[in-house]
């Protein structure tokens, strides 16, 4: 779920999108976490929701909300990092309107040669030059189907999942179901005999609403029934950890959570502004969220969503009706109000720009193109941050050989990028932990270089600093599943620059 990618920008990392699926915090938490359990709900216990791999017994409860429906509230003290439980997805395919992939290794499909396993669909009704005659996704929901055939168990435990078939049975969404997959499933395919119309919507409900979004090298969705019953957040108190592998997600707690809180995900993708947010949710969550951050014009005083105001030419302008759900667009000086469609295709027009940004020059030059339009952690601009401060050192100067105003640049950026990800996703998260690794490693360069002009005091002041970001940056990113990327710059960091780094402190007087 919770797409990260739905930003659909190539240029935001896939480091972005892996924790930015999927959300409780603010003001709506407590306020959840007082709400009393309905009667009218059957509330399971929560090891009977999915595939639990690694679980303590008792650790989490489900309760209800009128808010949220049902959610899951931790019966003990957590603090960040603490794993809170391994799930098995149930049923994992490729995702909606997917073209035709392999359904082994979910590549997209180019030739003969290119796929795990020799033919993506045994029928032979989608063959390749049939290409684009079938949704792949529809695959998935046969997936789900098939648990009613094969285990009823976890059928139930599928059907169990919200599916809102209430509000899509209006949407023009239940006539496209129709189309692209009841009709394909039942009578295509044949399956008339074994399920009911109604199955079949209701199992496309299921993956719209519940499924995560999977995959290191190609995006599919799967079904964790257990990780599902965690509310949404636009600044959530957990994050996951995916092995893309054996399908295990591992929930964590991203910050200390006290007993009796809601875990909550970001169902969004964190780094996006609150109308698109919105949208998202709205669209394929179906809930208008009103947690603190969507409720504050200036999103916890990052201001994620400010555009300059061209009237004074001073101010910010911000949707000042976030908080009632409207869109209400004034700047913070002049009052100035702007319509809805200037601000709309202002937005399409740089995001369409930012598809054009592919190296660290043309990044520095969008960024700064955006001053004067946007707010600088506009989330436009911020997107290129976040990317080109990881690049600098990386792509094609390594880092001990950036030139002074580079170093420095990046550090900058690496600072100004931290101090939003501290608030819109703090604690321990992948987005955070490469941010903090990038930062370390940027501190250590421009220490050794100034390290003949400064005093031992201060020397060992700065270098006690790097190495407290370091640890940071090793403890999140070794929660990675060791298949990754960042398990394995976890693992290095630890074996050579922790080693060194506190060698360094150590010899000095
Ligand atoms: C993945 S399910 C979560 C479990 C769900 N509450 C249930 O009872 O099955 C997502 C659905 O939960 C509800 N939900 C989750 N977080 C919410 C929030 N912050 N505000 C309103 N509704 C929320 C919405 O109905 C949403 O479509």
């Amino acid at each position: 779920m919770f797409n990260a990618s739905n930003m659909g920008k190539k240029k935001r990392s896939k480091k972005v999108t892996e924790d930015d699926e999927f959300g409780l915090s603010g003001a709506d938490s407590s306020a959840t976490a007082t709400t009393s359990t309905s009667d009218e709900v059957l509330l399971p216990d929560p090891t009977t929701l999915g595939n639990i791999i690694q679980y303590e017994s008792g650790l989490l409860a489900c309760a209800v909300s009128p808010v949220y429906g049902r959610y899951l509230n931790t019966q003990r003290d957590l603090k960040r990092g603490d794993l809170i439980f391994s799930e098995k997805y149930l049923i994992a395919g490729p995702q909606r309107s997917s073209d035709i992939v392999c359904v082994g290794c979910h590549s997209e499909f180019q030739d003969e040669t290119e796929r795990c396993s020799p033919v993506p669909i045994a029928n032979g009704q989608y063959s390749p030059t049939k290409a684009g005659t079938c949704d792949f996704g529809a695959l998935t929901i046969l997936r789900g189907l098939l648990l009613k055939l094969r285990d009823p168990i976890a059928w139930n435990k599928l059907l169990h999942l919200e599916a809102h078939n209430d509000i899509r049975r209006n949407l023009p969404l239940w006539r496209e179901n129709m189309i692209n997959v009841v009709v394909v499933i039942l009578h295509q395919w044949k399956l008339f005999e074994y399920f009911t119309e109604e199955e079949v919507h209701t199992v496309c409900g299921v993956l719209e609403v519940n499924s995560f979004e999977l995959g290191e090298k190609y995006s599919f969705r799967g079904i964790f029934p257990m990780a599902a019953m965690m509310a949404h957040d636009c600044v959530p108190n957990t994050t996951h950890f995916q092995n893309g592998i054996d399908g295990i997600l591992d929930v964590r707690a991203a910050i200390d959570i006290p007993a009796g809180t809601p875990l909550s995900i970001c169902y969004a993708f964190s780094l996006e502004g609150t109308s698109q947010r919105r949208k998202m949710l709205q669209e394929t969550k179906f809930f208008e969220c009103t947690c603190a951050r969507c409720c504050d014009a200036k999103e916890l005083g990052t201001c994620l969503s400010g555009v300059f105001c061209q009237t004074c030419r001073k101010g910010f302008i911000y949707n000042t009706g976030a908080a009632d759900l409207a869109q209400v667009w004034v700047c913070e000086k002049c009052n100035t109000k702007a319509p809805l469609q200037y601000i709309d295709s202002l937005l399409e027009n740089w995001q369409e720009a930012v598809d054009r940004v592919d190296d660290i020059p043309s990044s520095e030059k969008f960024i700064d193109n955006c001053k004067g339009i946007f707010h600088p952690n506009h989330f436009i601009p911020f997107g290129v941050k976040f990317n080109v401060c990881q690049a600098y050192g990386r792509e094609t100067t390594e880092l001990q050989n950036l030139s002074p105003t580079d170093l420095d640049r990046k550090l900058a950026l690496c600072r100004e990028v931290l101090d939003v990800l501290d608030v819109l996703t703090p604690g321990y998260t992948i987005t955070r932990g490469m941010v903090l690794y990038e930062l370390q490693a940027a501190e250590i360069i421009h220490i050794r270089r100034l390290q003949a002009n400064l005093k031992p005091p201060i020397l060992r002041r700065k270098l006690q600093m790097t190495l407290k970001t370091l640890k940071d940056a090793i403890a999140i990113l070794e929660m990675s599943a060791t298949s990754t990327i960042e398990y394995e710059i976890s693992q290095s960091a630890k074996k050579e620059t922790l080693v060194d780094l506190t060698k360094w402190i150590s010899l000095l007087k």
